[in-house]
């Protein structure tokens, strides 16, 4: 049955998007909208006219409530923030508690992985969830919030055959559904089985195209940033080949840069693709130097001059890539003995400017990346600084939905820091690692960091990134560090699930930090905000709810409005 809603928009009733659905029921009910106090000039295409789907999952549908929303004392047995949504679309305006400064103006975009079940079938990794993005529109002060599952193939090919049918981060599908989906052309154990679900990030380009990405090369996925519309795949037009790549890519209004790491003889192509074209071009090459495959690079930093391309013994391993049952390291292995490496390549004629060997480190997330000079600007070290998780790739196993649903108010969450590598340029065989503050200052919890995007490169002072409040089983806190300073200022509200700080600087900011945090709680009530904090003195300037509870994401991107 079809189903229609009407929503207020100041005096004028508009048509809410129709969603025909042969299943009636709606989920998301009686939720109310702020629509009195619209005060700017009513345009329906720039208010992108709010809409509410208002049908289930269409054929994937969510666990039952009953187990999904039991909660223990500690309020985290099904945490939201590890629920899957509920609804593959949703727009409407959101209430805003405090003031959202007027000069925000623009799309927030968070990718993530939201839905983590096939009907009564419950993936194992936060990883393995098909993609959700969620989108935060700011207009004069005002705030249209939303979210769509991206319509990767593997995402349309589970809700057509209710299974799994490509092989996610942790997951593999039978080898039936794999082929009864692809054809008997395809094998499992090939490129053509790897997911391309788009659930990791999400860049804007130089030419304004804005891209949903994973560590799949095939999971690069074009979406519309006003209605979240899955537009098609983004096909690199190069034949540089290869099935991954990095996870993030460093994006500027110019360049496009990334590592296509190469499974069979152990190094990484360094590539750069120009605004208006889908072809990669190699800046450069870097052979292992040590191990039998290469690192994982999920991500990597880049200075003013120089790719810095890390090599974690934290490796791939092809052994594991065709498994069928996820091994404890996924699809990497731990090769301490074949040491760790960082190796900086010279951006304008792609030559290794220097390798070093460094201490042992695991890393999802560089933070950033900069050039030490002499008086005479002669560079003499390049600084680069990541979220490491003290050497131990035990987190990955932390992030299993299992562990992550299960907190019982034990403090389970490993250490982590923020780890500074320092590169010499004087020849040196040996690169140091050290801690760049006191871990202690963000409850030596570390992850998911950004930084003001106009420091990309250069020295800058503030990180922004998630840290803890323990006991905690998942980064709980959001921190603002100040590098120079060596402290940490933070954010913490009891039960809530931050996602990344995102920092938008304030347009004409002559001060690093001028300018908003941008960040999604999930809350131990099942409820969810978005929430907006100071990038200066980290106090909250603005929240607001969510209809409904937000399931944990990953990386966010900001759109400017044209
Ligand atoms: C969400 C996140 O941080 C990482 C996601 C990583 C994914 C989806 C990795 C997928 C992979 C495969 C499906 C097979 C090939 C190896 C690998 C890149 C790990
Ligand atoms: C969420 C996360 C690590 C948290 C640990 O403290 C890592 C996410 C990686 C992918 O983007
Ligand atoms: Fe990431």
């Amino acid at each position: 049955m079809a189903s229609m809603r009407y929503l207020a928009i100041g005096n004028s009733i508009c048509p809410a998007t129709v969603e025909v659905s042969d299943k009636s029921g709606c989920v998301l009910d009686g939720f109310s909208f702020r629509s009195s106090n619209f005060t700017g000039k009513r345009n329906v295409r720039d208010l992108r006219v709010m809409s509410v789907a208002t049908h289930r999952l269409p054929e994937i549908d969510v666990a039952p409530p009953s187990s999904r929303e039991k909660q223990s004392d500690h309020g985290n047995w099904n945490h939201v923030a590890w629920t899957s949504v509920r609804q593959e679309r949703w727009e409407g305006e959101l209430a805003v508690e405090g003031e959202i400064p007027l000069w925000l103006s623009g799309t927030y975009l968070r990718n993530g992985p939201g839905l983590w079940h096939i009907g009564d079938y419950n993936f194992r990794h936060l990883f393995d969830g098909y993609a959700t993005l969620v989108k935060l529109y700011f207009e004069n002060g005002r705030l249209i919030a939303g979210h769509r599952q991206i319509e990767s193939e593997a995402y349309k090919a589970a809700k057509k055959n209710k299974k799994l049918c490509f092989r996610e981060f942790s997951e593999v599908p039978k080898p039936d559904n794999f082929l009864s989906y692809v054809g008997e052309l395809a094998n499992l154990f090939s490129g053509a089985s790897l997911t391309d679900n788009a659930n990791t990030g999400v860049v804007k380009l130089g030419d304004g195209r804005v891209v949903c990405l994973t560590e799949t090369q095939k999971g690069s996925i074009v979406i519309d940033p006003d209605t979240l519309d899955t537009l098609g795949k983004f096909e690199y037009s190069d034949t540089l080949g290869g099935l991954i790549h990095s996870a993030h890519p460093i994006v500027t209004d110019t360049e496009f840069l990334t590592l296509l790491p190469d499974l069979v003889i152990p190094g990484y192509l360094v590539v750069r693709m120009e605004p208006g074209t889908n072809e990669r071009k190699v800046i450069g090459r870097v052979d292992c130097r040590g191990g039998p495959a290469a690192g994982w690079v999920h991500s990597f930093p880049v200075t003013e001059h120089y790719v810095i391309v890390p090599e974690m013994p934290l490796r791939y391993c092809a052994r594991n890539l065709l498994k069928a049952e996820p091994t404890p390291l996924y699809k990497f292995q731990w090769h301490p003995d074949s040491k760790a490496f960082m190796h900086v390549v010279c951006k304008a004629s792609g030559k290794i400017v220097t390798s070093v060997e460094v201490p042992l480190y695991v890393t999802f997330h560089f933070i950033n990346a900069y050039e030490e000079e002499d008086e005479d600007g002669r560079v003499t070290a390049i600084i680069a600084d990541c979220c490491e998780h003290n050497a131990d790739a035990a987190i990955l196993e932390k992030l299993r939905l299992q562990n992550l649903r299960s907190f019982n108010g034990e403090d389970v969450l490993p250490d982590a820091r923020v780890g500074r590598f320092i590169i010499p340029f004087d020849g040196s065989s040996h690169g140091k690692l050290e801690t760049a503050l006191d871990p202690n200052e963000h409850g030596r919890g570390m992850d998911m960091c950004s930084i003001n995007p106009k420091y990309l490169g250069k020295k800058y002072r503030y990180a922004y990134a998630c840290g803890a409040h323990r006991p905690c089983n998942f980064p709980n806190i959001l921190t603002k560090l100040d590098l120079f300073g060596k402290k940490a200022k933070n954010w913490y509200e009891e039960g809530a699930v931050p996602s990344e700080p995102f920092f938008v600087p304030r347009p004409g900011a002559t001060e690093e930090d001028d300018g908003v945090v941008i960040s999604m709680i999930s809350q131990k009530n099942g409820e969810g905000y978005a929430l907006l904090l100071d990038g200066s003195s980290f106090k909250e300037i603005a929240r607001a709810k969510f209809p409904y509870g937000l399931p944990y994401g990953l990386h966010g991107c900001w759109v400017p409005k044209k």
